[in-house]
């Protein structure tokens, strides 16, 4: 079974306008919420695609009714631990370009990180952990670290997708799988790194530390995959982007959903890019019929 753990989920408030300006009322053209934070859209999107999960972390109030109601309509599973503030409000503007507001999240308490941690402690062999996303700024950094050393523990396979600090303490746990963006991998690496040859090079050095399979997306300029047998470069689809909220995370669930059915790395990474520009050319996240129409304009090349 895959689980995904969310520690600070959100309400997505994407609005749309031709122009905002700072300072002065600005009025939208269109707005969308949607249930959002990494890995439950990762539940999303593996569900669309098919594939079971359970939506984990914390959540809270209206917020967090509204995220479980959606996610259960939509019949992804959910397994939240309530927390009394609010689940947050993320607001995404999208006026010509993007811009994003991220809230800080609810206080946790303790008793809700042991909770979280008992939770944990049920899975097992043949389980998959998707951890992915930003940390309440009330929790501790080595909140990661804890879960992953849990998952080690009782020998459930995780992923992460997290910035570049987050993941340091990871890799010698060798996580299944890490979808860093080039800035994040630069972050890294303490350098700029702007090509898909160059997110090769460094990558490889990601494996080398641990993680079993690596993808870096480079948004327009493509993605590459990377692990112990070698590496592949990919081609994105061209197309217009109307939002590139929950692109990464899609890939993350195309890239599982594929390789849980076939084991074969190729193939899963060319349903990991389709379905991150599946994402990208649609308000909200993709659906199988993006993600098969696309899949054809991929193309994977040997490196
Ligand atoms: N302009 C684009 N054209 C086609 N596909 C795109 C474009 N921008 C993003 N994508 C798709 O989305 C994927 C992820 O994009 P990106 O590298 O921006 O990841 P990210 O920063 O993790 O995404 P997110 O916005 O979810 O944080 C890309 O690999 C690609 O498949
Ligand atoms: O603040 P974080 O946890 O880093 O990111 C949260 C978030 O921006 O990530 C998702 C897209 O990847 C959105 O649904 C959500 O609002």
């Amino acid at each position: 079974m895959i689980y995904t753990l969310t520690l600070n989920p959100s309400v997505d408030y994407i609005v749309e306008a031709d122009e905002i300006q700072l300072g002065s009322l600005n009025r939208t053209s269109n707005e969308t919420k949607l249930p959002g934070g990494k890995g439950i859209n990762v539940s999303r999107v593996l569900r669309s695609l098919g594939v079971e999960s359970e939506a984990t972390g914390f959540i809270g109030g209206l917020t967090g009714r509204y995220v479980e109601e959606f996610l259960n309509r939509e019949g992804v599973q959910t397994g939240f631990v309530n927390v009394e503030g609010d689940t947050r409000i993320n607001v995404k503007i999208k006026a010509g370009s993007e811009t994003e507001i991220n809230a800080r999240g609810p206080e946790i308490s303790s008793h809700a990180i042991d909770s979280l941690k008992d939770q944990i402690r049920k899975l097992g062999k043949g389980d998959y952990l998707v951890l992915a996303g930003s940390i309440p700024s009330s929790m501790p950094d080595s909140i990661y670290e804890e879960v992953v050393q849990i998952c080690k523990d009782r020998g459930a396979e995780i992923i992460v997708d997290a910035e570049g600090d987050l993941l340091k303490d990871i890799l010698c746990h060798r996580p299944f799988l890490i979808k860093p963006n080039h800035h994040e991998l630069g972050q890294f690496f303490n350098r700029e790194i702007t090509d898909p040859d160059e997110a090769i090079l460094y990558g490889k050095k990601l494996v080398k530390a641990g993680a079993k399979n690596v993808i870096v997306s480079l948004a327009e300029k493509g993605a590459v995959y990377i692990n112990e047998d070698g590496s592949y470069k990919a081609t994105v689809p061209q197309g217009e982007v109307k939002s590139s909220v929950g692109a990464g995370d899609s890939m993350v669930a195309g890239f599982l959903a594929q390789f849980l059915k076939t084991t074969d790395t190729k193939e899963a990474f060319r349903y990991s890019v389709a379905s991150g520009s599946a994402t990208a050319f649609s308000i909200g996240l993709c659906t199988p019929e993006k993600v098969e129409k696309l899949l054809q304009e991929v193309k994977i090349l040997n490196s």
